[in-house]
């Protein structure tokens, strides 16, 4: 196998054109049959291949620094950097990420998972060597859908004043997660299907002049040409308008056409766009024909693509569609907003049904919050369905367009608390942090599948901001008939007790009806309240709790600081009520991939672990 001697970076290069040929058709087998048992993002990475084989082919990555976009393609990538031992632990608990990690390997530049950051990175990156002198390529590979990002573009408006080569690949597979949205998708439509970039830069005399002979001889033929010295379109107009050169667009499944146009790329003083055309999930029939579904898998049957494990219970994402759906027939004003993710935040459906009120904004999660406020200030009702650490970088869109109006907009925090495999970039716990100290925000978590859907339908009415937060997986159905009326500010209690209170919100309610169980076999009696609010916190039902028991633990599936165990603290505080106060929440950190039960238990939040702490605090003679 030729795979077998790629063992470090660079080995590629040893490899005659035969050789590579088969190497392409060896990764792509190794990826499927890999992926077929670990699961991960499958389509994006087989429709990369050749693009990242001409990649560390055209440069030198012990010193040159490739950027990948969103990174959850950049498995070939691993490969060719001798990584290929790592795919049988792919995005498991100690094993290898999904993610380029500059800790897991110097070949990896940039650590990334959120998307649209490739280009300002790489661009900082670029400037940094023109002003340290030193001498290496910098290149950021994006995908079409991360290029819908504003990040991309403030980045791109800024790479004009690059007096030296800065390379940006555009691998345009026509796919963000689903379906690519938007003007620059349609501009890229426009010539995704032009010929050779070469016949194409009639015109283009600007950036020409910044590819020495080549470019200046080009220059020279359009001049003197009688006649089509100006097209009315030229492909790539809208980048070289910009002060980016524009070279492609380039098949993206021929290496030897990418390594050419890579080659003049590196020639350029200045900024310069490398149009690749991609196919998503490239060579495996399922994949091309779901790429969708084969954006990120589980564990599937390679002959056929059917997932090997099928959900057999609910998962909040699907209480959260059923009741959009049901929201969407009685209430014409609802209207729901993605960024990018119908798909995984459950909005499909809602599309399907309402598709003029259906928004899907593009990875652009900033605007999606400001459009929700303007669409609210106007009278409708938004809900933008978003996951807990994409919402991250709208903080100040969520502040200061929709919180300081106090606009009725919902939050629908999907992947809150921990994600589990995509590791530490996409782990969903600061948003209590984050929401709970904005004011105006009613920030809530439900116990279980019954409770979100009584949320949705309350945000729904409520006439100021509101965000609810559930998290990845499977909804819990415990307490089916336990299902009081929400009212805002307002905790509901579970079970009495009397030596301590777990006063535990959202996906710990059910942790701490566990911990009654195992504390109750040891003859320890404990009430358990479902917090309901995370902000307003209800604060008569803590004064009767701290009054009422030795000791009060918050459980939380967030990180300790500024979490809802830090405000319930200082509302004791506050009050002067002085229970013993215990805090169950995640450590200040980052945490890495593995199953959510792995980290749960690495990390103090299974019902184990808290029984431990919980008779650690208890007085000895109980
Ligand atoms: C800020 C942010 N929002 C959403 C996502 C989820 N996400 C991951 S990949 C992806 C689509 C990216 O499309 P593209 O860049 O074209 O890459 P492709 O999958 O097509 O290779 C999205 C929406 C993310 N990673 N970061
Ligand atoms: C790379 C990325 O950001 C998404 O593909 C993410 O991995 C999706 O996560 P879910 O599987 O939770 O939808
Ligand atoms: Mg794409």
């Amino acid at each position: 196998m030729v795979l077998d001697r790629i063992k470090k970076v660079n080995d590629i290069k040893q490899l005659n054109e035969e050789e590579l040929e088969e190497l392409q058709e060896e990764i792509r087998d190794f990826l499927v049959e890999n992926i077929a048992k670990t699961g991960g993002h499958l389509a994006s990475n087989l429709g990369v291949i050749e693009l990242t084989m001409a990649l560390h082919l055209s440069f030198d990555l012990t010193r040159d620094r490739i950027i990948w976009d969103v990174g959850h393609q950049s498995y070939t990538h691993k490969i060719l950097t001798g990584r290929k031992l790592g795919f049988v632990t792919l995005r498991q608990y100690g094993g290898m990420s999904g993610f380029p990690k500059t800790q897991e390997d110097p070949a990896d530049a940039f650590n990334t998972g959120h998307s649209s950051t490739s280009i300002s990175a790489g661009l900082g990156m670029a400037q940094a060597r023109e002003l340290t002198g030193d001498n290496y390529y910098v290149v950021s590979v994006i995908g079409d859908g991360a290029l819908t990002g504003g990040m991309a573009y403030e980045a791109m408006n800024n790479a004009s004043r690059m007096k030296t080569n800065f390379i940006i690949v555009l691998n345009d597979n026509q796919m963000s997660i689903s379906e690519n949205v938007g003007g620059m998708n349609q501009y890229l439509n426009s010539f995704r299907t032009s010929d050779a970039y070469l016949d194409l830069k009639d015109g283009v005399t600007n950036s020409l002049n910044r590819i020495p002979v080549v470019g200046e001889r080009m220059v020279k033929r359009i001049r003197n040409a009688k006649s089509g010295i100006k097209q009315l379109f030229v492909p790539g107009m809208f980048f070289e308008n910009m002060g980016i050169t524009y070279l492609g667009p380039v098949d993206g499944t021929n290496i030897k056409e990418i390594r050419k146009v890579l080659a003049e790329a590196k020639r350029v003083r200045g900024p310069v766009l490398v149009h690749v055309r991609t196919i998503k999930g490239e060579g495996y029939l399922p994949a091309e024909r779901h790429p969708a579904r084969f954006h990120g898998t589980g564990p599937f049957d390679i002959d056929t693509g059917v997932p090997l494990y099928h959900q057999e219970k609910a998962h909040y994402t699907d209480v959260f569609s059923t009741v959009m759906r049901k929201m969407g027939e009685r209430e014409p004003k609802v209207v729901a907003i993605t960024a990018a993710m119908a798909d995984g935040t459950g909005l499909k459906r809602f599309k399907n049904l309402f598709p003029e009120r259906f928004f899907d904004v593009g990875i652009a999660e900033e605007h999606a919050v400001t459009f929700a406020a303007g669409m609210a200030k106007a009278g409708l009702k938004p809900v933008f369905a978003v996951y807990s650490s994409f919402l991250q970088r709208a903080y100040d869109q969520v502040l200061h367009d929709v919180c300081a109006q106090n606009l009725p907009v919902v939050f629908a925090v999907d992947r809150a608390g921990l994600v589990g495999k995509d590791g530490a970039t996409h782990q969903g716990i600061f948003d209590l942090s984050y929401l709970s100290s904005i004011p105006n925000l009613t920030v809530m978590a439900p116990k279980n599948k019954w409770e979100l859907s009584d949320m949705l339908k309350f945000a729904i009415a409520a006439e100021e901001p509101v965000a609810i937060r559930y998290p990845r997986g499977e909804a819990c159905d415990l307490w089916k008939d336990q299902r009081a009326p929400i009212q805002k500010g307002c905790a509901e209690v579970l079970a009495e007790g009397t030596y301590a209170a777990l006063f535990a919100i959202g996906s710990m309610v059910e942790t701490a009806w566990q911990v009654r169980k195992k504390l109750a076999e040891k003859g320890i009696p404990t009430t358990v309240v479902n917090a309901r609010f995370a902000m307003p916190l209800d604060k008569n039902c803590l004064r009767k709790l701290a009054e009422s028991h030795p000791l009060l633990v918050t459980m939380e599936e967030n990180v300790a600081s500024g979490g809802f165990g830090e405000h319930v603290a200082a509302f004791l505080e506050e009050e002067a009520l002085h229970t013993k106060v215990l805090r169950i929440a995640i450590p200040d950190c980052f945490v890495e991939h593995g199953s959510v039960g792995e980290l749960k238990k690495a990390l103090g939040l299974d019902a184990d672990s808290v029984t431990e702490k919980i008779l650690a605090e208890l007085p000895e003679e109980l």
